[in-house]
Parts: C-alpha cells; structure tokens; sequence
C-alpha cells in the first residue's frame, strides 16, 4: 500500500461525498486528533431504583460538568470539555451522525478509521456501538450505491479477546489465534476469517453470530456484561471500473473498526467471583495497558510506547497514534454510584484529546502494476550487477576531483595574491597622499605665509603656526586634513586666503607684469625643474585617486583641488563637483549679493552647458595647472611609485584629454567671443584715461591667457593683485562677465 496517486486519485477526490466525508484524500498523511465524545446514559432502573440521582450534566454541546454535592474528590475537576458531549436523551444515531460519522466513513476514501467504547461496565458501550456501527455499515452501502462508477469489495472479520486469548468470532473453531507483526501490515492475526460481503443483510448476519459467540456473563451491574473486547473489522476495497483489469488500475483500500471494549469494573461492585473476577482482571489489566498506551502518546514524548503490553494495544496499534482516523466514545453512568468510574473514565478521555494519529490514504496497486513495478525493479538490479562499477571508473573520478580541488585551490592562491597586490596598492597609494602633501605644503612655502586670516578659527591659525614653527609638516597635514575634518572647508578658505595676501604673491605679481605667461605657470619654487604636461596629467590625477578610496580619507591638496575646481564650475558646467564640494564651498560674499550680477544670458549659458563625461575631467585638469606648479615636487617622487597600474598610458590620457580640451573650446569659442564684445563695449563706454587702456592692454592678454589655459583663478588673482585699486571695482565686472566665475574673483578682491 502507498500514498493514492494517478487517475484514481483524480477520480476518487472527485466523487461526490468523499470530501464530505474526510476533506478531500490527499496522498500526505494528515496529523488527526482523536475525536472524544462522551456519551451519557441514562439512569437504569436499578439506580433509579437506589434513588441514585444523575451526578452530570451536559452543559452544552461539548461540556459535562459534575453537579453533585456529593463529598467526592475535593481537587478533581467540575468540569470536562470534549469534541463532543450528548447526554441521556441524545439516541445512538444522534452520536452517529455528530460525532462518528466523519471518522467512520473515512473508509470510503481509503483512510482507515476505528471508533471504540470506552467506559466502565453498563454505561452503554455495546448499546452505543451497535448502533454506530448499524449506521456507518448503513451509510457505507449508502455511499456504494451512489457510485456506481467504482467497484466496491467489502470484507468483514470480527475477534475477540479474552482473557488475553485473541478468538475468531466467525469462527466456531475456538482455537487462540495467535498474533503476528508484519513491516507493511503491522500487527494482524493469524488465520483469521475474512468474509467477502454480499449485502447489507448478510453483514447483519454475521454480527448476529458474532454477537452470539461473544463471551458474555450476568454480573451484578450488568445483566448481559461483555466480557472481552470485540474487535468488528470492516475492509473497504475499491477501484474506477473504467481501469478495472487495465495496468494503470490502482485500489484503495482501508478499514474501520468497530472496537467494543469490554467495561472495566470494580471486584467489590460487580460482586464478582471465580471466572467472573479472572475476567475482570483481564479486563482491567488491558484497559489498564490502554490507558497507559494513550497517556504516554498524549504526553508526545518520544518515549517508548507499550503496545505490546497486551494484545488489546497491539492489535489497537494503528488506532491509536497510527495510519488511521479515531474515535473514542466514552460513557459513563451518571449515578452517584459510579461517579469514581466516571472520573476514570473522562479521565482517559482527557488523555485520549491529546493523541495525534497519521491517518493517509491507502492505496494498492493492482497485480498486473505491481508485477510490472516489480519487473522493472529486478531488470535495473541485473544490469547492475551485470555492469558494477568498476574500480577505474572510480579513479578516474577520484582523479578528478582531485583535479578540481587543484584548480580551486591555485585560484584560491591567486585570488589571495590579487588581494595583497590590491592592498599594496592601496598603501602606496596612501603613502603618496601621505608624501605629497608636506612638499606640496613646502614647495607652496607656507612656512612664510602670512597666518589664516579669513574664516580660520583663531585656535586652528595657532596649531598652524606652532605646526609650521616646529617644521612637522608631516603631523601638521594628518592632524588638519583627516582628523579634523570639520575644517576642510575652512583650511581651502585659508589657503586662498593667505595667498590672496601673501608678500610672495606681491613679488610674484610684479613678476608677472614683466612675463605674465611664466608666472602663471610658474609659480613653483625656484629651483626646481620644470615638469612636463605628462607629468602634470599624471600629478592631476592623483587627487582623484585618493578621493575615490573613500570620502574618510580627505587631504588639503584634494581639499585644494576641490576648492580650485569649484571655480571652473560655472564655466563648464558640471555637476559632478557639486556633490562633492557641499562642505567646501566659498562662502558668498556679502558684496556678491548687492553685485549686479551677469547679464540672465550668462546664467542661461553655464547651466545650459552639456559636456561629455569627460569635460569635467578637463576642467579639474585645467584648474589643477598652477595647483600642480606647486606641487610638482611631491609628485615626481612619487609618480612612480603608484598609480601606473591604475591608469591607462599617459600618452593615451594626455590624447585623450586634447581631445576633451578640443570639443569644450569649440564649444565655448561662440560665448568666448560674445564675452570679448562685451569687454570692448565697456571699455569703449567707460570714461577712462590712457592708463586704462594700458590696464585694458594687460586685461585683454590675461584674458586670451585665460582662454589659453582655462584658470582664471590663478589668473584672477595675479591681476588684481597688480591693479590699482580704484579700478577694481570696474574691472571685477568685466571680468564677471567674462569668467562667469564671481565666487573666486569676489573672494580674491575683498
Ligand atoms: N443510552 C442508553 N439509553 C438507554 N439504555 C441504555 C443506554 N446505554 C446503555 N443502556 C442500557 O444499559 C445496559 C447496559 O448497557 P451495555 O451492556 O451496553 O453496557 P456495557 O458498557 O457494554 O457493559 P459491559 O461493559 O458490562 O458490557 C443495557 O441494558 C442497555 O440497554
């Protein structure tokens, strides 16, 4: 037997009632309770008679409760809740219907079930279950006849156990049959009469003769006392006539049973004697193992279950925790006299709610299938053998994974070696930030600057100074640059600052009245050579290296290059520095608001402006020119140290940048010489003597300087520095006009 599967499967779901009956057959086991119903009779004649009142009462439809004040056990409970309670007025078919019949009839979908009795002697067990299973052999033929379209075979057995001997009812051979454990079937009985039924009148013929041959004697509670446990076995076996004698046919197949239980009872109150008391303790010492068997299962603990404490738990084995729906009606007397016994009793039935069975579908394959399955099964078993797997095929797999394990691992090796080489990069790259900084800072001779004197925070001029006294450029760089990073900002605005007021800048300005060009460039110390523009590409870079290892590590030189690249921002119009220039920002200069500002063209112009990826490359190279000027030393000792790897040629770069440079001046050429009309108009319109056309002069050639090398900071700064002062204010807004770069020149000028 195995899970239901293919077309009978299909079918079976399919008919009507079977979900009805068990909520559709699925080929998975399903975790089930068992049902307990409770079941109260009514007071005998006898009790009545003792003027024994009814002690419990069913307060609804799943509570009884204990009514009594009858001194009885002061700690027990009052009250007992159930799948379902039916009191004395309840009949049998009431219990069938509402509480047996869902359980009972899962037979029809392949599902084994079981219903039994349980309850002390004469509280109704065999009343109760002759009448359900009256009604589920009923409803079975019932549900036959409505489906015609599948082949029903029924089989009925009956046994009995007594005194722990296991008789056939059908049987009037009295021998003990003996039990048997099977892996597939369980525990069954040997030799067992099966009978094949023919209809509804020839099954209640032979419960009559079960009936007949069950042992039963009078005791003093009950007149007719079942003395062992009856076992009622009805098999339902069923196939799709379409597939009836076809290969795909499959069976399902399962039972339910009808278990009477034999009462237990009291020595003292059955006045029992003899064989009568022998009985008893049979009948006590099985209910006993049962109860034991269904408390250890409600616990569910993985312990060891009793089963084979008695044939009754052996037998009931499937029943109780196994591949089959349950349930047990317990029933009870409500007289005083047997209030203990009815303790007892819901007391099982308490245990019995907590028990979870496994009930699936069963199905059985058809001879033809299984002889074919079969087949099959023993051709792959021969070829095996036929065709074992040999000792080289299994060293020609051991070779390789062998062979795999190699490979992983040299990629292991070489992914770690990527790795170090990786971090030792990293590290010169680190270094070199490290190195160029206090030559850049010594090649820009802040030693002899003038201390910060705009936007510098009184005590950061002082470390600078004591810093710079002490001449520990080295610390001096970490301990602004990267641990205090809140002073990035600050440290560019000083840096222009100083330099804005700087006596080098004064020489450097009267300088550059005699060769403007090689100032601009030129503004290294002397002494060094001069580097090349692969060089200075090379040394442009750099920066941005550093700045893409991570926002943490900040530097003053790519705090410089920011600041410097922010002023070319207007002109070519990138954004990408925006992010990245939130916190470094020139403050806007209150003079800046009450400038007149560009012509709304200008604006229009900047933001209109769409490079390619690469123009913004080009406009920190180009703002970078008299940066690297001051730096070129620190980077020549280290150009080669780091970033060869990183970068593609420089020959390529440099290409690469022409190429750049080419396509932004073309497309800057129109507003270029739109601005120098602009120039000339306001220099034709201003009321100026010769001295300022000889300032027009020197403006005109910082300007075409301007457009050769793409800075007007630097450019910016030098000139103004070199004017007379009341000619400033007119010059600014020629040169506005012209850089579109008010932030720098407004900065450098106030
Ligand atoms: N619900 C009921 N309504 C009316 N009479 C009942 C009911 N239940 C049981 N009886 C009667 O009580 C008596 C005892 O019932 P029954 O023999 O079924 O008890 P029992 O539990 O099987 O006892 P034992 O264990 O000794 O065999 C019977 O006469 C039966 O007719």
């Amino acid at each position: 037997m195995g899970a239901i599967g293919g077309n009978d499967s299909v079918q079976w779901d399919n008919m009507n009632g079977a979900e009805a009956v068990n909520g559709g057959g699925s080929g998975a086991g399903r975790l089930d309770r068992i049902q307990v119903l409770v079941r109260v009779r009514p007071l005998s004649d006898k009790e009545i008679a003792r003027g024994e009142p009814a002690e419990w009462e069913c307060i609804n439809d799943t509570t009884i409760m204990f009514r009594s004040t009858f001194p009885d056990r002061p700690t027990a409970p009052t009250a007992y809740t159930f799948d379902r309670v039916f009191h004395s007025e309840c009949n049998t078919k009431e219990v069938y219907e509402e509480g047996v019949k869902e359980v009972a009839l899962s037979v029809v979908s392949g599902i084994n079930s079981s219903v039994f009795a349980y309850g002390q002697t004469s509280s109704g067990k065999t009343y109760t279950m002759t009448g359900v299973t009256e009604c589920t052999v009923a409803d079975i033929y019932d549900y036959i006849n409505k489906h015609e379209e599948r082949a029903f075979v029924l089989k009925f057995s009956a046994i009995e156990i007594y005194n722990e001997v296991v008789r056939d009812l059908l049987s009037a051979d009295n021998t003990p049959l003996r039990l048997w454990d099977d892996a597939e079937k369980g525990t069954y009985v040997e030799n067992l009469t099966e009978v094949i039924l023919r209809d509804w009148n020839h099954l209640k013929g032979l419960t009559s003769v079960c009936e007949a041959q069950r042992r039963t004697g009078e005791t003093f509670l009950n007149e007719k006392s079942s003395r062992s446990h009856q076992i009622l076995k009805l098999t339902v076996e069923s196939s799709a006539r379409e597939f009836l004698g076809k290969d795909k046919s499959t069976t399902l197949m399962a039972s339910v049973s009808f278990i009477d239980l034999a009462g237990s009872e009291r020595a003292s109150q059955a006045m029992s004697a003899g064989t009568r008391l022998k009985e008893g303790c049979h009948i006590n010492k099985s209910l006993l193992s049962l109860g034991t068997v269904i408390r250890k299962l409600s616990m569910g603990s993985n312990a060891h279950i009793p089963y084979r404490d008695s044939k009754l738990t052996r037998i009931l084995q499937p029943s109780l925790g196994g591949n089959a729906r349950t349930a047990i009606i317990c029933t009870l007397s409500p007289a005083t006299s047997h209030i203990e016994q009815s303790r007892n009793t819901l007391f099982f039935g308490s245990c019995a709610k907590d028990v979870a069975t496994n009930a699936q579908v069963n199905v059985v394959m058809s001879d033809k299938t299984l002889v074919k399955q079969l087949q099959k099964e023993v051709a792959r078993l021969e070829s095996e053998l036929r065709h074992p797997v040999s000792s080289s095929s299994l060293e020609a797999q051991v070779k390789e994974k062998d062979n795999q394990i190699r490979k992983m691992e040299k990629e292991i090796k070489e992914l770690k070696s990527q790795r170090d080489l990786a971090e030792s990069r990293l590290q010169n790259l680190l270094q070199v930030v490290g190195d160029r900084e206090p030559k850049h800072q010594v090649s820009g001779k802040r030693s002899v600057r003038s201390p910060p004197s705009v936007g510098m925070p009184p005590s950061m001029s002082r470390d600078d100074s004591s810093q710079i006294s002490h001449d520990d450029s080295d610390n001096y760089k970490e301990v602004r640059c990267i641990e205090t990073s809140g002073t990035e900002g600050n440290e560019c605005l000083s840096l222009s600052a100083g330099e804005s007021t700087s006596p080098r800048h004064s020489n450097r300005n009267s300088s550059m009245r005699g060769n403007d060009l090689n100032a601009s460039v030129n503004s290294r110390p002397l002494g060094e050579t001069p580097i090349t523009l692969e060089q200075h590409l090379e040394n442009i870079r750099r920066p941005f290296i550093t700045k893409d290892l991570g926002s943490s590590i900040r530097n003053p030189l790519s705090c410089r290059v920011i600041g410097r690249s922010r002023s070319c921002r207007s002109l070519t119009g990138s954004t990408l520095l925006d992010d990245l220039e939130m916190e470094d920002c020139t403050p806007v200069n209150r003079s800046l608001v009450i400038f007149p500002g560009r012509p709304e063209e200008y604006h229009r112009r900047g933001s209109a402006l769409n490079y390619e990826a690469g123009s913004e490359t080009l406009s920190r190279a180009g703002s970078q020119l008299s940066e690297m000027s001051t730096s070129k030393g620190a980077t020549k000792t280290n150009s080669s140290a780091a970033g060869d790897a990183e970068f593609t040629g420089i020959g390529e770069f440099v290409a690469e940048l022409k190429e750049m440079a080419q396509v932004h001046y073309k497309k800057q050429l129109g507003d270029q010489v739109r601005n120098y009309l602009y120039l000339i108009l306001g220099t034709i319109l201003c009321p100026s003597p010769c001295s300022y056309f000889n300032e027009f002069t020197r403006m005109t050639f910082w300007y075409y300087l301007y457009l050769i090398l793409g800075d007007h900071n630097s450019i910016t700064f030098w000139y103004f520095n070199a004017l007379p002062l009341e000619f400033t204010r007119i010059y600014l807004n020629y040169l506005y006009l012209i850089l579109g770069d008010h932030n720098s020149i407004t900065f450098w000028y106030f």
